[in-house]
């Protein structure tokens, strides 16, 4: 079992024990009922969520000191467990090493263990998992729980393209709201200044509560009421950091890559809005748009494994890219690009979309990582004036 802070909690809570001993009193109303969060997660962001996180809850009074952040366990080289090394010391040893993640952080390998208590719940995995993990929860939570995913991608089902945010709110019954942003986490690991939006769908005053729980100094963190315009912004953005590696890998210079970041945030907001008509446009001028676009294709995983794919011809597969440049973390816009063209497809909307397809058939091997800057007038894949000129 994880160690507990039981005894080293928060003046409140010694408040509201001393006011049970006594049996109740006016204390008890002054008493405020503390939050307790979760965080489904630890990856390399997972991680570095949790030590926002946990800077905060230490000193804000709304919410209980102690931070659970669950841990998909594996064995280290050493032989030894990483959820016990994380409880030892205090470290993230495999995806945030040398950062201390606050003694406040309980590390814990058993997901239902690690819910069961918490009201409001950070998801933060790669998005492949996620399905797995929301049918493992199913009569695990607590009812009056809320969500916020950090999570960018999406899952397609028979019946269309289904949000990260949706998929929780229908298998656990919960709301859900979404925090993307320019948020590189390493950066953000040492502190260095960023801004995140926090995307709800009606309730203002759960938006602010997450807002509180995630603002530090060096992380400013705005409200913005549009789930879908800005967890579609995280999501899509990583086919078009792909298609910026590839131009990396080509030599290809500023100007180009420039013009693909451009293209690629026009797609973005066509593919956004006829999926939900109700985004917005300002939402594209929030961190979780063109913030966090220029970010990730100046200094993101998928850019540097895209470039590495191109620099190597296609002839090594991203899944190997992935394992040999990422120990163990991973790529989320190789399968987003996957995902959002099954969508195209179905929907008949591949020729309106030439970059996002051609990232696709590029990361498949159907086209050469050339082809991201190629026009052909007979098969008019994508070009960087006339392709996009079409539909915009
Ligand atoms: N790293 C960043 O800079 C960053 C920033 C913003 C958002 N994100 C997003 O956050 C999400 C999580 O990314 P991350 O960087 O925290 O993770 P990561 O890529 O660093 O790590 C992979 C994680 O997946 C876990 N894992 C491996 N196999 C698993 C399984 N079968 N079931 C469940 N978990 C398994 C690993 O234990 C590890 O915690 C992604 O959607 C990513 O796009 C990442
Ligand atoms: O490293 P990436 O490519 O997964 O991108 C990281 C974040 O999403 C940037 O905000």
């Amino acid at each position: 079992m994880p160690p507990s802070l039981e005894g080293n909690n928060n003046s409140n809570n010694t408040i509201a024990a001393a006011a049970a001993a006594r049996g109740g009193g006016i204390e008890d109303k002054m008493t405020p009922v503390q939050s307790r969060v979760t965080v489904v997660g630890s990856g390399n962001w997972g991680s570095v969520a949790a030590k926002l996180i946990a800077s905060n809850t230490l000193k804000l009074n709304a919410f209980h000191d102690e931070v659970s952040m669950w841990v998909f366990e594996e064995k280290l080289p050493s032989g030894e467990k990483l959820s016990e090394v994380i409880n030892r010391t205090n470290e993230n040893v495999k995806y945030l090493p040398g950062i201390k993640l606050g003694k406040n952080v309980v590390a814990n390998p058993d997901l239902e263990n690690a819910v069961k208590d918490a009201n409001m719940l950070v998801f933060v995995t790669p998005h492949q998992f996620m399905e797995g993990i929301c049918k493992r929860l199913v009569g695990k939570i607590r009812k009056d729980a809320e969500a916020i995913s950090l999570i960018k991608g999406m899952e397609v089902k028979k019946e269309g393209p289904c949000m990260i945010s949706s998929l929780i709110t229908e298998h656990l019954g919960i709301n859900c709201c979404v925090l993307m942003g320019a948020n590189i986490a390493n950066e953000i690991a040492v502190e260095k200044f960023s801004e995140a939006t926090v995307g709800y769908r009606k309730n203002k005053e759960i938006a602010d509560k997450w807002v509180q729980l995630f603002n530090t100094s060096y992380f400013m963190v705005s409200p913005v009421q549009d789930v879908e315009g800005v967890e579609l912004c995280g999501t899509l953005k990583n086919v078009v950091a792909i298609a910026a590696g590839f131009v990396d890998g080509l030599d290809m210079g500023n100007n180009t890559k420039a013009a693909i970041m451009r293209i690629g945030l026009r797609e973005m907001k066509a593919f956004s809005k006829l999926l939900f008509p109700s985004v917005k446009d300002s939402t594209f001028f929030e961190s979780c748009g063109v913030a966090e676009l220029i970010t990730t294709c100046l200094g993101g995983r998928n850019r540097k494994c895209a470039e590495a794919f191109a620099r190597n011809g296609g002839k090594r597969s991203f899944d190997e890219l992935e394992a040999e440049m990422l120990q163990g973390q991973k790529l989320q816009g190789v399968s987003t690009a996957k995902e959002v063209y099954e969508v195209l497809s179905h929907r008949g909307w591949l020729e309106l979309f030439p970059l996002f397809s051609t990232v696709h058939e590029i990361c498949i091997g159907r086209l050469p990582p050339a082809a991201i800057v190629e026009y052909s007038e007979h098969t008019p894949k994508f070009s960087l004036v006339g392709g996009s000129a079409r539909f915009f």
